[in-house]
């Protein structure tokens, strides 16, 4: 018997962020693992003009929650949505709700967070800093609470090489931020934004460095835990390989390759890919509010969810078998035939930029043009161009994450439990992954169906023709302009066409001889 699983049961457990990409996995697994849990208390918004409820909805008729209505059949009745707005003072929960999260909660997963990198200041602070102190006073005054599970990055400490399982400080105290940001107009903040965030990448990385910081300050006395999870990607195992739902982090990327719009990325070869899949952050994650709300750590223990100091794979490698898997199954109306190009030298970056991205858009934009259709191509190449330039810092660099906590937390597992929350990277096979990887980002993210795979070869091998076709065109298009104005190119054509004489009148001589 799983005891983790078991602990979840009876539980009433809140969670942040339960609509994204990370969140619906957590639920995903608590339903099927401890389908007798009693209650998750989920914050949602309406979006996209959808209610609470039709969100909610979409979410368990997904594929992702085909296991879950088996071994859950009322997981509708145990899903509470609660109206909230995280940007809002105390999150615009409504008196009633408020009162029953307080008094019955027991564990929270605060997952929720702006991830995007160019957000600005204000909504980043609000989000990842402001949210994350509200929330904790809402804990304090728990009574039922036994843990809270505060979801960061593994990127909250990137201006560090090396970096350990702990809080590092910021140089300016979070709580002068969050004041300043009262009474500075957005403008100012704009301004001050690059000074303050130094040497942090982006606003993202920084401002979860910032909520780290508050849960520091604020855990007083709650029992809390950190996660800090790397490049978060496709499941690997559970409930089944290869899901994914969203063009973060490298699955942009993975369509824009697949597509042959990238063709050349800004990346060192030999850096480490750190992606952790999902379902492994997940496992952590639940063994952590297991060990947390159990154990009852004197301290904030920090957890380190990354692949690269047990199981490293490098950008090289992914790249080679990602563009291998699109090999066995493409990706249908590519723009021209998948290849990646990786290097970190400024100059080559910049040539191969000129030549496979942007010729190729321009190109392509003229014969819309021609054929009275609206040119579009230049606008994609650009929003593709300024997300992978967004991402070219985490492409060029490695770190060393240390992952005593993590793996001291797997030493405290039973076998069972072992298995059923695994989170041990070291069993991952790559090449395995990263297939059903690529294979899951075009069935459920693109949802193209597979049997337009015949069709999508034969579109590629057309492609292959076309990109003959256009270089031999090309090719005799500058010679015969280079034959036309330079006398040495005429040379050098005269001595081609007289070798190529020789040798065949030699061979037909040869030939003749021996008959
Ligand atoms: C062979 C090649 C191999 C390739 C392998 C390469 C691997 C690369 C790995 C990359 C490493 C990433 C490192 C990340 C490390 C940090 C870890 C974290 O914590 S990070 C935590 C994770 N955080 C991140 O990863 C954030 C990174 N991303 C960002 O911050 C921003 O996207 C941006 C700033 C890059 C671009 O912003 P912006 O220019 O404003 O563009 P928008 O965002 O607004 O969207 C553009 C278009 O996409 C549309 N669309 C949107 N959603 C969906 C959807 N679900 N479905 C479909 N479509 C969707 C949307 O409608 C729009 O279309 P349109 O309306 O124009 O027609
Ligand atoms: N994905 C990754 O690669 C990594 C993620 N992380 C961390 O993991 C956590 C989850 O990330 P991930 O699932 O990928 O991110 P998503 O963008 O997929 O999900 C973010 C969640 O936060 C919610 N949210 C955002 N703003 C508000 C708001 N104002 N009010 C209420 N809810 C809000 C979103 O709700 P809505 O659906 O309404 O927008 C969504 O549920 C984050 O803390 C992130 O920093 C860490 C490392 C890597």
């Amino acid at each position: 018997m799983s005891m983790i699983a078991a602990f979840y049961g009876g539980k009433s457990i809140l969670i942040t962020g339960a609509t994204g990409f990370l969140g619906k996995v957590l639920m995903e697994k608590l339903f099927r693992t401890s389908p007798d849990l009693k209650v998750i208390y989920i914050l949602v918004r309406p979006k996209a003009g959808q209610t609470l409820q039709q969100r909610v909805f979409q979410i368990l008729n997904s594929k992702l929650f085909e296991k879950v209505k088996e071994v859950c059949p009322n997981v509708h009745e145990k899903i509470r949505a609660i109206y909230a707005d995280l940007s809002q003072n105390d999150f615009a929960i409504s008196k009633e709700d408020m009162q029953e999260l307080l008094s019955c909660t027991n564990i929270i997963f605060h997952c929720a967070a702006t991830v995007r990198f160019d957000d600005t200041l204000r909504h980043a602070v609000q989000l990842n800093v402001t949210a994350t102190r509200q929330l904790l006073l809402m804990a304090s005054q728990m009574p039922k609470l036994e843990a809270v599970i505060h979801i960061s990055t593994a990127y909250s400490n990137c201006n560090l090489k090396h970096i350990d399982e702990v809080i590092y400080p910021c140089p300016v105290e979070p709580k002068k931020i969050i004041d300043s940001l009262e009474w500075l107009d957005d403008a100012i903040i704009e301004e001050i934004a690059p000074k303050l965030i130094r040497d942090w990448p982006n606003i993202y990385t920084y401002t979860k460095a910032l909520g780290e910081m508050v849960v520091q300050q604020e855990s007083r006395s709650l029992t809390i835990a950190i996660i800090r999870p790397s490049i978060v990607g496709a499941t690997w195992q559970e409930p089944f390989p290869g899901w994914v739902d969203n063009i973060n982090g490298p699955n942009g990327l993975i369509i824009a390759a697949g597509k042959g719009f990238l063709r050349a990325l800004k990346a060192a070869p030999k850096a480490v890919a750190d992606l952790i899949p999902v379902d492994t952050v997940v496992n952590l994650m639940l063994a952590v509010g297991w060990y947390t709300a159990v154990h009852r750590p004197k301290s904030t223990l920090v957890y380190h969810s990354t692949s690269g100091n047990l199981n490293p794979c490098n950008w090289h490698k992914m790249g080679v078998q990602v563009l291998a898997t699109f090999e066995k199954i493409p990706l249908e109306r590519a723009f021209r035939r998948p290849y990646a190009n990786f290097t970190s030298n400024n100059f080559t970056s910049q040539y191969w930029n000129a030549v496979s991205h942007q010729a190729p858009a321009i190109i392509y934009d003229c014969y819309l043009r021609l054929t009275g259709r609206k040119p579009r191509m230049t606008k994609v190449m650009n929003q593709i161009l300024r997300t992978a330039s967004m991402l070219e810092y985490f492409l060029n660099r490695s770190w060393e994450w240390s992952t005593y906590n993590t793996e001291m937390l797997m030493s405290e597992l039973s076998p069972e439990d072992q298995r059923v929350f695994n989170f041990d990277v070291r069993q991952l096979n790559w090449l395995e992954y990263i297939e059903n990887y690529v294979l899951g980002v075009k069935k459920y993210l693109l949802k193209e169906d597979m049997a337009g795979i015949p069709e999508a070869k034969q579109h590629l091998k057309r492609l292959r023709n076309i990109h003959y076709l256009f270089n031999t065109a090309l090719f005799l298009i500058v010679w015969r302009l280079l034959i036309a104005r330079s006398q040495m190119a005429r040379n050098v054509w005269f001595f081609i066409v007289s070798f190529c004489y020789k040798f065949l009148s030699y061979f037909r001589a040869s030939s003749t001889l021996k008959v």
